[in-house]
C-alpha cells in the first residue's frame, strides 16, 4: 500500500527526491537535526538538472516543490486565485483558536478580509509615524551595548538584537513598554523564546499530527504553547485599557476599529469584521512573525559587515554623508543606496526565512507541464535554493552588495530573489522590518566599529523549525568609534 502511495510522482512523470521512505516518505530528512532542511532542499533543488518541478512525500502526503523562477512567479503572482491559501491545518481543539485564526493560517476570503483590515498599519505613510518611536528603541540599543561593554569583550548577536526587536514590536504593535533592553531581559523575552523552543515531546506531537490528522482532530489534540496564553492575557488586557482610553494608532487601534465598525449598525464603511480572538491572534503573531526574523537578519548584517570591513566602510561613509548631530531623517534613511543593498544581499545569503508554501484551492496544470495538482495540494518554493543558484548569481557564495546597486540591480532575474516572499501573499511586514533593521544599523555604524573575535570568524547558524538562526553564541566585538 505504501510503495503504491510512494509512486504517485513517478506515475505523473515528475522526478521524486531520492530517500523516501515507506510510510515516512521523506519525513526523516525534513526533521533530521543534523541536517538543515535548506540543505536538504538544496541538495535535491541541485539534482534536478533542468526539470523544474520535483515530488516529495510527506508521510505519504505528496508534496511538490517548484525549482523554477517562472513557475514561481506563476504560483505566487499570476495565478495567485488558485493559490490564496498556506497549508491548512484547521486545528480543533478549543484550545487552539488562536492559532487557526493567524493571518499566516487563515484561508480564503477570511485571509482577504483580515489582510484588508491589517495592510493599511504597513503603509509607508505609518512607518514614517512610527519612526520616531523605532528611533528611541534603537537609541536604547545603544546605551545597552554601551553598558554591556564596561564589563564584557564582545557583543552576542542574537541576544542584543532580540531585546531590540522585541521592543520595537511591543512598542508598535500595541503600545507596550517591555524594558528589555533597559533591564537585559525581560519575561516577554523569556516568553517569546520559550515559544521558538521545539521540545521532544513537541516534535512527537507535531510528527503524529501529520501521520495521523484526522485521528488527531477527532481526540481534539492541542497544539498551542502555554506562551501563547501569557501574551493573549497581556493583550485582552491592554484592549480593555484602550477601550476606556486614548488612541495611539498602532496595529491593535486598527483592528480596534474594524471591531467597533461591525458592533456599529450606522457605520457606512466597509471594514471586514474582526472578532476578538482575530485581533489577539495577530497581535501575537505580529510578535512572532517580527521578532526573530529581523532580530536574526540584523545579527547577519552586522557579522558581514564585520567579516568584509572595506564594505562596512563604504557604509559608514554614505551613512556620514546623510547624518546631522548623529540623526538620520526616515526619507534620508530609506534612500540610503548602500545601506538598503547590504541588507538586500545579506537576505539573499542568509533569508531568514529560507522556505514558503502555498496550497491549491482548486485543479490546476503546472505551466510547461501536464502535471495537474488536485485541491489541497502543497507546494514548496526552495527560497535559499534560488539566492544561492549560480545560474542567476555569479558567484553566489560570496557577499557583494553591489549586486542590489544600479546598474546591476536592473539585472536581476524576477522570481529568483524573494526574501520576503511574493505576490499578494508577501510578508505584510516587509516595509517594517526594513525601517528597523536599517535604522538600528545605521546608528551603530556610526557610534561603533565592528569586528569579529579573534579566532571565530565564521558564520555558524542554527534552526528552529522554519527558520534559520545565527548560532546563539555569534559575537562581534564593538569598539566605540572617535570621531574624525
Ligand atoms: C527580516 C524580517 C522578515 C522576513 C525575512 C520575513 C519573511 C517572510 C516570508 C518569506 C513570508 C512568507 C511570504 C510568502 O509566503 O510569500 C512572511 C510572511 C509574513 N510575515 Fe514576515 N518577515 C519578516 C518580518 C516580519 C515582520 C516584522 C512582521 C510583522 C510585523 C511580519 C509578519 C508576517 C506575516 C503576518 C506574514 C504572513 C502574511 C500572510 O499570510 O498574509 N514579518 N514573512
Amino acid at each position: 500500500y505504501s510503495k503504491h502511495h510512494l509512486n504517485y510522482w513517478a506515475l505523473r512523470g515528475v522526478p521524486t527526491a531520492p530517500g523516501a521512505l515507506p510510510i515516512l516518505g521523506h519525513m526523516h530528512k525534513f526533521i533530521s537535526k543534523k541536517y538543515p532542511r535548506w540543505l536538504y532542499a538544496d541538495e535535491v533543488y541541485r539534482s534536478l538538472g533542468d526539470s523544474t518541478v520535483c515530488g516529495f512525500y510527506e508521510m505519504m502526503k505528496p508534496t511538490l516543490m517548484i525549482a523554477d523562477p517562472e513557475l514561481v512567479k506563476a504560483v505566487l503572482i499570476k495565478d495567485f486565485d488558485y493559490f490564496v491559501d498556506r497549508r491548512i491545518f484547521n486545528f480543533t481543539s478549543d484550545k487552539d483558536e488562536i492559532l487557526n485564526e493567524m493571518l499566516t493560517q487563515a484561508s480564503g476570503t477570511h485571509w482577504k478580509g483580515i489582510r484588508s483590515v491589517l495592510s493599511p498599519s504597513f503603509t509607508s505613510g505609518r512607518m514614517k509615524g512610527m519612526y520616531p518611536l523605532v528611533e528611541q528603541k534603537a537609541d536604547a540599543l545603544l546605551d545597552y551595548i554601551h553598558r554591556e561593554l564596561k564589563t564584557k569583550t564582545s557583543i552576542k548577536l542574537k541576544k542584543c538584537f532580540g531585546l531590540y526587536t522585541l521592543e520595537v514590536i511591543s512598542s508598535c504593535a500595541f503600545g507596550m513598554d517591555t524594558n528589555s533592553l533597559r533591564d537585559g531581559h525581560s519575561t516577554f523575552n523569556t516568553q517569546v523564546e520559550n515559544i521558538f523552543k521545539t521540545s521532544t515531546i513537541r516534535m512527537i506531537k507535531i510528527i503524529f499530527f501529520l501521520c495521523f490528522p484526522k485521528l488527531s482532530n477527532v481526540l481534539k489534540m492541542s497544539f498551542t504553547q502555554p506562551e501563547v496564553f501569557f501574551f493573549r492575557d497581556v493583550i485582552i488586557e491592554t484592549i480593555k485599557q484602550r477601550e476606556a482610553g486614548e488612541k495611539r494608532g498602532d496595529f491593535l487601534d486598527l483592528m480596534m476599529e474594524s471591531r467597533d465598525h461591525q458592533s456599529d449598525p450606522t457605520s457606512k464603511t466597509s471594514k471586514y469584521p474582526l472578532k476578538m480572538s482575530t485581533i489577539v491572534a495577530e497581535s501575537i503573531l505580529f510578535i512572532l512573525a517580527g521578532y526573530d526574523t529581523t532580530a536574526n537578519t540584523i545579527s547577519f548584517v552586522a557579522f558581514l559587515l564585520a567579516q568584509h570591513q572595506s564594505h562596512q566602510q563604504r557604509l559608514r561613509q554614505e551613512l556620514r554623508e546623510i547624518a546631522v548631530d548623529g540623526t538620520i531623517s526616515y526619507q534620508d534613511l530609506m534612500e540610503a543606496k548602500y545601506l538598503d543593498a547590504c541588507i538586500s544581499e545579506t537576505l539573499r545569503l542568509y533569508p531568514v526565512a529560507h522556505f514558503t508554501e502555498r496550497q491549491c484551492t482548486k485543479p490546476y496544470t503546472v505551466p510547461g507541464t501536464k502535471v495537474v495538482l488536485t485541491e489541497k495540494s502543497v507546494i514548496g518554493i526552495p527560497i535559499w535554493s534560488l539566492h544561492h543558484d549560480p545560474r542567476y548569481w555569479s558567484d553566489p557564495e560570496t557577499f557583494s552588495p553591489d549586486r542590489f546597486l544600479p546598474p546591476n540591480k536592473d539585472q536581476i532575474k524576477s522570481g529568483t530573489y524573494l526574501p520576503f516572499g511574493l505576490g499578494p501573499r508577501n510578508c505584510i511586514g516587509m516595509r517594517f522590518a526594513l525601517m528597523e533593521a536599517k535604522l538600528v544599523l545605521a546608528k551603530i555604524l556610526l557610534h561603533y566599529e565592528m569586528t569579529c573575535v579573534p579566532g571565530k570568524d565564521s558564520l555558524t547558524l542554527s534552526e528552529v523549525p522554519g527558520l534559520m538562526r545565527p548560532s546563539e553564541d555569534l559575537s562581534l566585538v564593538f569598539t566605540p568609534m572617535t570621531q574624525e
